[in-house]
């Protein structure tokens, strides 16, 4: 479905020196420092995967999905999407695919989703049978209700999110590019997203890319993660098998009944919370078994739970690994 070979998208950039003078000259003798967004990058998406597009912040993920959907062309490489080339961006390409970006909207500001929706219809050629089918079902699915009759402006965050959403579906396309699309949402706005895109997914068979600093929203959606970090990427695989790599040990979350000396729970494991009520432990793989039973036998456990570490500290732990080979590389 997707095909990325050695991508590279570099801007030059204009420096402007600090100070009024200098600035001036800066008219006359422009000088530019190259920024490489995207620095020789290659994968490949198959039809109906769910992928996260992870990095810290400016490492080129929204780049790569502009690139992807042909709104910039790469200063090399090859992209193919579906046998189209996205710079083209031609009629049959367009109707395939949608690139949704939290931070930025389609819907008209004045106006209800609705009229946006009839306009899609229109610029899509959406049938009219097939276009009341989908947002019957949009309507229904994401509670849209009295939402689309109302102006964009009078909506709230997650109600004109989950509008931008069904605005951006009313032509089926078959590849979603989803580009932080739960961000400022309360948690449970977030969940509805959430569950919304999933069965998008499984229902139409839709590939989806999806960048968000919501950890969560990366775990219940995309069992493949893509990590780029400096326009290159660090790390193509299964969401588990990072974890395990990143971050072998296991957590063992108690609940206690009565409050427990700090010693009584450190000589369990590495202590990584205590308080009154709880405690937190991270134990290698192997001793899991001897830590629960020896905490069971000793301690006043009203609830236990074996977790991986929360997704967050991998992903930093990984971002932080990659800085320091940058650093040893480049001195
Ligand atoms: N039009 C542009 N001109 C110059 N530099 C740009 C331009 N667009 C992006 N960049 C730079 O390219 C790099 C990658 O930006 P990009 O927006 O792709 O990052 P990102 O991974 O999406 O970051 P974030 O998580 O913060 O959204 C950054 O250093 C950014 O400053």
């Amino acid at each position: 479905m997707i095909t990325v070979r050695d991508l590279r998208k570099h801007y030059q950039v204009h420096k402007r020196p600090p100070g009024l003078k200098a600035a001036l000259r800066s008219v006359f003798h422009r000088t530019y420092t190259e920024v490489k967004a995207v620095d020789g990058i290659s994968f490949e998406i198959k039809p109906g995967e769910r992928v996260g597009f992870l990095g810290p912040n400016g490492a080129g993920k929204t780049t790569t999905l502009k690139v992807l959907s042909g709104l910039l062309h790469p200063s090399s490489g090859e992209v193919g999407v579906d046998g189209h080339v996205p710079r083209h961006r031609e009629d049959a390409f367009l109707k395939k695919i949608m690139l949704v970006m939290g931070q930025k909207q389609q819907l008209l500001w004045d106006l209800p989703p609705s009229e946006t929706f009839e306009l899609n219809r229109a610029i899509y050629d959406v049938p009219s049978a097939q276009y009341k089918r989908t947002l019957d079902e949009l309507v229904t699915l994401l509670e849209l209700g009295e939402l689309i009759g109302k102006p964009t402006r009078q909506l709230s965050l997650g109600e004109r999110m989950k509008c931008e959403l069904a605005a951006a579906l009313i032509h089926r396309p078959q590849l979603l590019f989803l580009d932080e699309p739960t961000i400022g949402l309360d948690v449970s706005m977030q969940a509805t997203m959430r569950a919304f895109i999933k069965s998008y997914n499984e229902r139409h068979g839709a590939t989806l890319i999806l960048t968000s600093h919501y950890m969560d929203d990366v775990a219940a959606l995309c069992p493949r993660v893509i990590v780029i970090d400096k326009g290159q990427l660090s790390y193509d695989g299964s969401l588990d098998a990072l974890v395990q790599r990143v971050r072998p040990e296991k957590r063992v979350v108690l609940r206690l009944s009565r409050a427990v000396d700090a010693a009584d729970i450190s000589a369990l494991g590495k202590v990584v919370a205590h308080d009154q009520a709880s405690a937190v432990l991270q134990v290698s793989q192997d001793s899991v078994n001897a830590t629960v039973s020896r905490a069971l036998s000793h301690l006043p456990v009203l609830d236990l739970t074996v977790e991986n570490a929360p997704l967050e500290e991998v992903m930093s732990e990984l971002f932080a690994e990659n800085k320091a080979h940058r650093t040893a590389v480049n001195g």
